[in-house]
């Protein structure tokens, strides 16, 4: 087993962590099917952090795609997947979203009932985080829900979203599931966000080019400048990788800290909360990460 990394030894403290799985962690490369490995692995590893005392919740793509996969099984969609995205395909896209949402849902469900974990499904939009009251009533019950030792699984409600409605707060806009994960770090106060996708990390270039190296610790003044981004993934966001370190570095700033990784990797929660260097950790102090003694979150 590796040892602990001293940077991460943060770790240790967290008490309550948000997971956002990305619809390429979810679905297969070759065909759009649902990825049950993955998502088995990833259900197992909730299930030993939650016995260990450990808040965690899902923020999880793939309602559009599975709803695609449903639709074309019952008629041609003429649309393909990678246009679903697009504004132009957006009626498609929410189709699919309203029909692939109860399957991906039902799916984590089986699996966690499978394992005697109870989970919930909180379908959000950026409208209703403008209302304070909607807010402050989502956090309660997402925290009553962690007391209860439920993992709540949360997805945009892509059926009635429209993105003119962004919320916007303190420079968070809400359009995605990266940025609602985000939102959701500062709303309930999460001790850690995880971004699961397919590559390990932020690399210094488009991860296939030569020369291109993972980035550990993102470091703002060194690398903003720096990192050069390619084309976005499959059926990745709205905003591709950019987006996602522009996001990661908001939400460390704002005092939670950011590690993103690859959703393919073997045990790769469980790799995190040990203190493994795996990934890509964004954090506000940088460099006071050496001298922090952690409390042990007996994980
Ligand atoms: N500098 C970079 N480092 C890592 N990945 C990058 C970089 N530039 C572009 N990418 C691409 O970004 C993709 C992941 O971002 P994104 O599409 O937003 O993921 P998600 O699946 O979570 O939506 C990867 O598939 C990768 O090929
Ligand atoms: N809400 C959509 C996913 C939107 C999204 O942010 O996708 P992704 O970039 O794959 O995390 C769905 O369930 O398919």
């Amino acid at each position: 087993m590796r040892s602990m990394d001293c940077r991460r030894s943060f770790v240790k403290s967290c008490r309550r962590i948000i997971i956002k799985v990305g619809t390429n962690v979810v679905t297969r490369a070759e065909d759009g099917k649902f990825a049950l490995g993955r998502i088995g692995s990833l259900c197992e590893q909730v299930k030993e952090l939650v016995e260990s005392g450990i808040e965690v919740i899902i923020v999880t793509s793939g309602a559009v795609g599975m709803g695609y996969r449903l639709l074309r099984h019952h008629r041609t969609l003429n649309t393909s997947f990678a246009d679903l995205a697009k504004p132009e395909s957006q009626p498609d896209g929410k189709a699919c979203a309203a029909v692939g949402q109860s399957g991906l849902i039902t799916l984590y469900d089986t699996l966690f009932s499978l394992l005697d974990v109870a989970s919930s499904q909180l379908l959000v939009t950026s409208r209703d985080f403008r209302n304070t009251e909607f807010r402050n009533q989502l956090v309660d019950t997402v925290n009553s829900l962690l007391a209860m030792q439920v993992v709540p699984i949360f997805n945009e409600n892509d059926a009635i979203s429209t993105r003119e409605e962004s919320y916007k707060e303190n420079g968070q806009v809400f359009w995605d599931n990266d940025s609602l994960a985000a939102l959701l770090a500062s709303e309930v106060k999460a001790d850690l966000l995880i971004f699961l996708m397919d590559v390990d990390g932020l690399y210094t270039m488009p991860p296939l080019q030569p020369g291109s190296k993972l980035i550990q610790t993102f470091m703002k003044e060194k690398h903003i400048e720096e990192v050069k981004y390619g084309e976005k993934s499959r059926h990745g966001s709205r905003g591709g990788m950019e987006e996602k370190v522009r996001i990661a570095q908001s939400v460390a700033d704002a005092g939670v800290p950011v590690i993103i990784t690859s959703g393919f990797l073997p045990d790769a929660m469980k790799k995190i909360l040990r203190g493994e260097q795996i990934g890509t950790l964004f954090h506000k102090e940088t460099s006071s990460l050496l001298q922090k003694v952690p409390e042990s979150n007996g994980f």
